[in-house]
């Protein structure tokens, strides 16, 4: 009994002295944000109550909020979480400091989420283990690899097709967004890994069922502020969620990882791989040859190819459908710019060269993530104090690239609502600045797939539009894109296919 007194005294020392560090951290967020122009909040919670809603709710609140503010004749708005600040640069110009920084590409503290998953991968990672390793990277996205992509991007776009044949020939209605996601999955594992899955064969992938609940957890992990706590995370079983699905996701790439390593020892993968269609984890294991990549570091990377190239370009891919669904008369031109480019056969393969030279087609592509971009934003932790339009943001606080803000900058995008590729056109965007449009980020770190991505989502859209005129069957604002870390829809994408003769 005596012992207890002190052990009690020290444990409510302790939980004061936590209580009074909180206190401070909200009362310097509460003090800096209370500069820069925001929602009213209240002390305590700041904003939070306005992130408690549907996830497909938050991205109509944030271009909600950024247009009265920019109405306002602001550049900057902020919210305040409870001892967090998150400032969002409202236009091109604007977020053209945080995008310009060489110091600040720290990712912000949602990303803590995806550290035991990815952290030491391109993604995440930060300082000389980024740099050397982006340096090292880089060469497996460059024009004369990405063309050895193509026989796999064709192969797989043309069983989406067969795959989709039934549902032509019946007239039902079909969600494409599950078989868009499969077939990404199984390019983006044969490009990545030079390993087939058949995910397209095998719906019940449990890869696929990984990667979608580790990104519902991180949402709900952004918003949910008794998950920050790692006891509470523990207690209340979100730890074990997370490692059953850690385990998969890891198990997965793991497999394929040894799987390949074993082909290329045996020197059985060169029998089916020539130099030039060499996958990225080929690429990557040829370096770890002369000790460049542990086998962690190779994994990480591979992971992190597998996490941001898959479901990013399935959801653009998805929104490109529904787009072109509800525009008939761009799909019409599309499919006259394929004739003409590709000729007139719907099975015949597209070519690297025919892929650059559909320039309609690469509008369309840009409009639909501009409309529904497939990343709704990346945040930056601040290091150090930065200045932005006049307003101090301290260190700590999230900074945001948001696509889904600056792309609906009505005073950029005349009508933004509306679906338009000929924004697109070189002389409309020469009169835009560069950072309006940035779906795939831009600055030291920008997505390293872009091209890689725009070429597989031209040759996947191309086979699609070529066999099928695509019809909806719900109202364009029936689905809608959720908040999550890509924009999937929330409803998928239900159509009707109607087979081209
Ligand atoms: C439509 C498809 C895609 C979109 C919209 C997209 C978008 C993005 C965005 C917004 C970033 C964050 C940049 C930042 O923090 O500033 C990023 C980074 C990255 N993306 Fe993509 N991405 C796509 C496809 C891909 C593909 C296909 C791959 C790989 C095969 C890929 C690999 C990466 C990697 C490795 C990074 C981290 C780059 C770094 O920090 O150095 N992405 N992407």
């Amino acid at each position: 009994m005596a012992l207890l007194v002190p052990v009690f005294v020290s444990f409510l020392v302790l939980i004061l002295f936590w209580l009074f560090q909180k206190y401070q951290k909200i009362q310097k967020v509460n003090y800096y944000g209370s500069q820069i122009p925001g929602p009213k909040g209240n002390w305590l919670t700041g904003n939070l109550s306005m992130f408690q809603k549907s996830n497909t709710g938050l991205i109509e609140m944030f271009q909600e909020e950024a247009k009265k503010f920019r109405e306002q004749g602001h550049s900057v708005m902020r919210y305040i979480m409870p001892g967090k600040l998150l400032v969002f640069p409202l236009t091109g110009k604007t977020v053209s400091k945080i995008l310009e920084s060489t110091t600040e590409i720290e990712k912000g503290e949602d990303y803590d989420f995806f550290e035991p998953w990815i952290g030491g991968g391109l993604l995440v990672s930060v300082g000389e283990r980024w740099k050397s390793h982006r340096k090292l990277i880089t060469p497996s996205f460059h024009f004369a690899k990405l063309e050895g992509y193509f026989d796999v991007f064709n192969q797989e776009s043309k069983i989406l097709v067969e795959c989709l044949e039934k549902f032509s020939d019946s007239g039902e209605q079909v969600d494409l967004h599950p078989f868009i996601n499969r077939c990404t999955l199984d390019i983006i594992c044969e490009t990545a890994m030079g390993t087939k899955v058949g995910a397209q064969f095998n719906h019940d992938n449990s890869y696929l069922k990984a990667v979608d609940g580790y990104s519902t957890m991180m949402l709900e992990y952004a918003y949910n502020p008794i998950m920050w706590n790692p006891f509470l995370f523990w207690i209340l079983g979100h730890k074990k969620r997370q490692n059953d699905l850690l385990y998969s996701l890891k198990k997965f790439t793991g497999d394929i990882i040894a799987e390949r390593k074993a082909a290329l020892e045996s020197g059985e993968a060169e029998k089916f791989t020539s130099k030039r269609s060499m996958n990225f984890l080929d690429l990557m294991l040829s370096m770890k040859e002369s000790n460049v990549l542990s086998e962690e570091d190779l994994r990480q990377e591979v992971d992190t190819f597998m996490f941001g190239g898959h479901d990013t370009t399935t959801t653009s891919c998805s929104w490109t459908c529904w787009n072109l669904a509800h525009n008939p008369e761009v799909q019409q031109k599309v499919c006259e710019e394929l004739a003409e480019v590709c000729g007139e056969d719907p099975n015949g393969d597209i070519s690297y060269e025919q892929a650059n030279q559909l320039h309609y087609l690469d509008r369309v592509l840009k409009e639909s993530k501009r409309l529904i971009a497939p990343v709704a934003l990346v945040d930056r932790k601040l290091q150090k104090e930065m200045e932005i339009s006049g307003y101090i943001i301290p260190p700590g606080s999230s900074v945001s690239i948001a696509p889904v803000i600056l792309h609906n900058n009505h005073d950029v995008w005349k009508n933004p609502e509306v679906f338009d590729p000929d924004r697109f056109l070189p002389e409309e965007c020469a009169k835009r600045h560069p950072y309006d449009f940035v779906p795939f980020s831009a600055g030291i770190k920008n997505c390293i797939g872009q091209k890689f991505s725009v070429l597989n989502e031209k040759v996947m859209v191309s086979h699609l539009v070529r066999n099928f005129k695509i019809e909806p069957m719900a109202k364009f604002h029936e689905t809608l894109p959720c908040f999550e870390s890509v924009s999937k829809p929330s409803n998928g994408i239900p159509v009707k296919l109607i087979r081209r003769v």
